[in-house]
C-alpha cells in the first residue's frame, strides 16, 4: 500500500480504521484548539479551553508513554512513527501553545536551553548574532560556546538602546537576540522597535526574543515583530518546579521546518510525560500570574517604600516603565533590590525563611538568590563588572503565597540581617547600605 503524501491523507487513512472493539481510532488527539494559530476567546480561557477529540472522551490529554508507533503496511506512513519524531501528547501541547503565543507552530524541547540551542542552529559559521549585555547567565554561556567553537560572532550591547543595535546591524547579521525585561537587572527592551530597525537594514536577520520573564500571559513578541519567541517552560508555563522544558513559536512555516528538523535530528523534543505536566500547567497559567504580580507589586512597593533600590517594571520610578506597558499586559513577578553590600546582601538571603533560596522563577514557591552567585555565576566576574551587574543584587521571585507572610518573613530577614533602621515610624533602609534618605513607615 502506497504511503499517504500528506499530513490529511495520513489522518483520513487512520481515521478510517477501527480497533477490536469497533471504537473509531481518530489519528492523534485533535488539536487542543479547533483553529490552531488564532484566538477566539480571551486568554485565560484559551489557556483551559482544550477541544481534544480523545476517542474516550478523556479531558485530560492521555500521555502517550511509547517510544514507537505500530504501522498498518510495511511502508509506515502512519501519523507517528517514533516519538523523537512525533509522539501525539506533545503535538496536542504544541497546538495548543501555538494559539496562546499567536504563532502556527510551536515546538517544545527539553528545556529553555534546548529551545535556544535549537534556535541557534539555525546560524552558520561567520554569522553575526547581535544581543544584549544584560542576559540569563546560561544565554551568555551558550553564546560564548558559538563564538569560540562555531565561528560564530557575538556582538553584546545594549540593547536598551535602539541607536546601538542599529550601529553594529550589517549583511552579516543573522540574529538578534532580545530578553525584555532583562534577566537580572530588569531592563526593558524596545522589541518592535529593533525588530523594525533590524528587517529594514537586514531583511533576513531573525528577531529572537527570550519571554520567559513575562509568559504568554503578558507579552507576544510575534505580535511585536519577532521572528521566533521563545522561552523556558521550567518557569511560568510549568509553574511547579517539576519539569524542565522550552517552547519555540513561530510563524515562518520554512523556519519551523528547520527547527523541527533539528529537533529530530537530535532528539531534544519534549518527552510524552514532560509534555502532559506542561500541558496541566499552562491551564493555570493565569490565575498564578495575577496572583504572583499582585504580590510581586504589593513586595516591590514595600522595600521602595523603605528606601530600597528596586527594579520592577511595575514601579513608576522604573526608567523604562511606559515602553514596558505598551509592550506587556503585565510587569512579571520577577523583582530586583540592592543593598549596597554584598556581605549584607548574603545575610539577607540566608535570614529568609519562607523565600526559599534558589535558581529559577516562575514556580508557585517563592524565591530568593543572588545572581552574581547563582544564576549568573556562569559569565565571569569581569565579564559582570564590565556590564555593570551588581554583586549584591538580591533576587526576588514571587510565588503564591499570602503576601503578607512573605512581607513579614521579608521584613524580619532585613531586620535580622543589619539592613534597616528601625525608628519609632518604623524602619528603613540604612543609607551607607545603599538606601536612600526618605523612609516610611
Ligand atoms: C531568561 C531565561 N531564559 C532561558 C532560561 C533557560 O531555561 P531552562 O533552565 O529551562 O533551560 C532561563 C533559566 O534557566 C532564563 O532565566
Ligand atoms: N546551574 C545552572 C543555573 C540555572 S539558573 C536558572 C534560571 N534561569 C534563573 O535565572 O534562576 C546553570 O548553570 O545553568
Amino acid at each position: 500500500m502506497a504511503s499517504p503524501s500528506t499530513p490529511a491523507q495520513a489522518a483520513k487513512k487512520a481515521l478510517s480504521r477501527v480497533d477490536l472493539d469497533g471504537h473509531a481510532l481518530p489519528p492523534s488527539p485533535a488539536p487542543s484548539s479547533p483553529h490552531p494559530g488564532s484566538r477566539r476567546y480571551a486568554l485565560a480561557t484559551e489557556l483551559v479551553y482544550t477541544d481534544s477529540k480523545d476517542q474516550y472522551g478523556a479531558s485530560s490529554i492521555p500521555i502517550y508513554q511509547s517510544a514507537t508507533f505500530k504501522q498498518t503496511s510495511s511502508n509506515g506512513g502512519n501519523e507517528y512513527d517514533y516519538t523523537r519524531s512525533g509522539n501525539p501528547t506533545r503535538t496536542h501541547l504544541e497546538r495548543h501553545l501555538a494559539k496562546i503565543m499567536n504563532a502556527t507552530r510551536c515546538l517544545a524541547v527539553g528545556s529553555g536551553m534546548g529551545a535556544l540551542d535549537v534556535i541557534t542552529r539555525l546560524l552558520k559559521p561567520g554569522d553575526e548574532v547581535i544581543t544584549g549585555d544584560d542576559l540569563y547567565g546560561g544565554t551568555n554561556r551558550l553564546l560564548t560556546y558559538l563564538k569560540n567553537n562555531q565561528g560564530v560572532v557575538v556582538h553584546h550591547v545594549d540593547t536598551t538602546n535602539v541607536d546601538a543595535v542599529k550601529e553594529v546591524i550589517t549583511e552579516k547579521t543573522a540574529m538578534v537576540l532580545l530578553e525584555t525585561p532583562t534577566n537580572p537587572l530588569i531592563k526593558i527592551v524596545d522589541v518592535a522597535s529593533i525588530a523594525r530597525a533590524s528587517h529594514e537594514a537586514n531583511s533576513k536577520a531573525l528577531v529572537v526574543v527570550d519571554n520567559t520573564m513575562l509568559s504568554p500571559m503578558l507579552c507576544n513578541p510575534l505580535d511585536l515583530g519577532a521572528d521566533i519567541s521563545y522561552e523556558s517552560g521550567t518557569k511560568y508555563l510549568s509553574g511547579h518546579h517539576d519539569i524542565m522544558a522550552g517552547v519555540i513559536a513561530v510563524n515562518d512555516a520554512e523556519i519551523g521546518d528547520k527547527m523541527y528538523f533539528t529537533i529530530n535530528a537530535t532528539g531534544c523534543g519534549l518527552s510524552p510525560n514532560d509534555s502532559f505536566l506542561l500541558m496541566r500547567g499552562v491551564k493555570t497559567l493565569a490565575i498564578r500570574m495575577e496572583k504572583q504580580q499582585t504580590s510581586a507589586q504589593r513586595i516591590a512597593e514595600f522595600l521602595e517604600s523603605h528606601g530600597f533600590k528596586v527594579r520592577y517594571p511595575g514601579l513608576r520610578s522604573h526608567p523604562q516603565y511606559d515602553l514596558h506597558w505598551s509592550m506587556a499586559r503585565g510587569a512579571g513577578a520577577v523583582l530586583s533590590f540592592e543593598t549596597g553590600d554584598v556581605a549584607l546582601s548574603e545575610r539577607i538571603v540566608e535570614a529568609a525563611r519562607l523565600w526559599g533560596i534558589s535558581v529559577s522563577f516562575g514556580c508557585v514557591n517563592s524565591l530568593i538568590s543572588m545572581p552574581c552567585r547563582m544564576s549568573h555565576a556562569s559569565i565571569d566576574a569581569k565579564t559582570r563588572a564590565e556590564r555593570q551587574m551588581p554583586e549584591d543584587i538580591i533576587r526576588l521571585c514571587v510565588g503564591i503565597e499570602d503576601v503578607d507572610d512573605l512581607i513579614d518573613d521579608l521584613t524580619r530577614a532585613l531586620v535580622q540581617a543589619g539592613a534597616v533602621t528601625l525608628t519609632i515610624d518604623g524602619f528603613h533602609a540604612n543609607e551607607a547600605n545603599g538606601g536612600s534618605s526618605t523612609p516610611s513607615a
